[in-house]
């Protein structure tokens, strides 16, 4: 589906000012639209800054429950100027190749970037944006969500509440563990673990607790965070949450060496990369009550099969990749990515842009 407001436009043009035929006038000013292919139905606001830019053509996989198919995605990008995509889609050498020398910019509508190759996409001279900040509120809500809907057991709560488990009540039973008085630790200090720590200080959070590859000490001033080694975060933490970047260096970094330093009262949330998960070692963790519970927003693969053994345990809550879903949020990113793009192949600054 080409954009059919340039021809809109063309059409009300006056043919006879310029002595050519509508048909004429379209070819012309079509062959001066930049080419760009969007991977997938994003929400509204992007798509419509895209069609009024007059600045592209664009074509859409027009679908958002089903991923656009490699094969289709290697033809769909021959020539393409730009190219806008979502966290799904791979963009290594071989799509970049099958894309061609034309490619300038690409745009992901999303904050992390683990599914681009930056090495590839430097060597070849293209610009990349992508769209932080304007997720971080929609992920922090969640994210606490996720760890309240955990440390209090709500899913296994309403399970038995409607399948007959609920019978007197009882002193111990479906107790949790609380955040007032507790020490939280962060794995990963950027903008999402502020935003996360903000709102849990309500709760009457005794210590914030960080660690990173360096200390971030105007970031954690802003939450009153106490740098520590990766061992005394596990040691320390009774609500261990992970924000860092899926790389290299935090592949699998939460694995059974970190877990057996854990308190077996501690409740571990990730809603950053599944990647950073050792799984088999977490699955573990969980069933020998080495740590207390398990929130996750991310696995490996996405979606999780329903056989997996994480599924099995009642002390592992697990959501479909939703931390950033919200109406407003995912306009937010659309429009972002839609923003970066065509900022991007005017060969202007972009208002998110990853400096490769
Ligand atoms: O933007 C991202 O990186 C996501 O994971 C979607 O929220």
């Amino acid at each position: 589906m080409w954009c059919s407001v340039a021809v809109r436009r063309l059409q009300r043009l006056s043919v006879s000012h310029l002595n050519l035929s509508p048909t004429q006038i379209l070819q012309k000013k079509m062959s001066t639209l930049q080419r760009v292919y969007v991977t997938r139905q994003i929400p509204p606001d992007g798509l419509k800054i895209l069609r009024e830019s007059g600045q592209v053509q664009f074509e859409l996989w027009d679908s958002d429950d089903v991923p656009i198919p490699r094969t289709e995605l290697v033809q769909k990008v021959k020539g393409v100027d730009g190219l806008l995509c979502v966290l799904t889609e791979k963009i290594d050498a071989e799509l970049l190749d099958a894309a061609g020398p034309n490619l300038k910019i690409l745009s992901t509508m999303s904050v992390g970037f683990d599914h681009l190759n930056l090495e590839e996409l430097k060597k070849r001279g293209i610009r990349v944006g992508y769209t932080p900040d304007v997720l971080t509120d929609a992920v922090a809500e969640l994210t606490v969500a996720l760890l309240l809907a955990t440390s209090r057991k709500l899913i296994e709560a309403t399970h038995e509440a409607k399948t007959g488990g609920w019978g007197t009540w009882r002193t111990l039973w479906l107790c949790g563990y609380e955040l007032a008085n507790s020490t939280v630790g962060i794995f990963g200090l950027g903008r999402i673990g502020v935003a996360i720590a903000e709102r849990l200080a309500p709760f009457k959070v005794k210590r914030f607790i960080y660690t990173d590859v360096v200390p971030r000490p105007e970031l954690a001033s802003q939450i009153n965070a106490e740098f520590v080694s990766t061992d005394e975060l596990a040691k320390q933490s009774d609500f261990l949450a992970v924000c860092c970047a899926l790389t290299p260096e935090t592949k699998e970094i939460c694995n059974k060496d970190l877990f057996s330093k854990m308190k077996n009262t501690s409740i571990f949330i990730n809603t950053s990369r599944g990647g950073v998960v050792n799984q088999e070692d977490l699955y573990e963790a969980l069933s020998t009550g080495q740590i207390a519970a398990a929130g996750l927003d991310v696995t490996v693969p996405e979606p999780l099969p329903t056989s997996h053994p994480l599924f099995t345990l009642k002390n592992c809550v697990i959501l479909p990749h939703i931390a950033s879903a919200s109406y407003s949020t995912r306009n937010a990113m659309s429009s972002l990515a839609a923003n970066n793009l065509l900022l991007g192949l005017r060969g202007e600054p972009m208002i998110k842009e990853l400096h490769l």
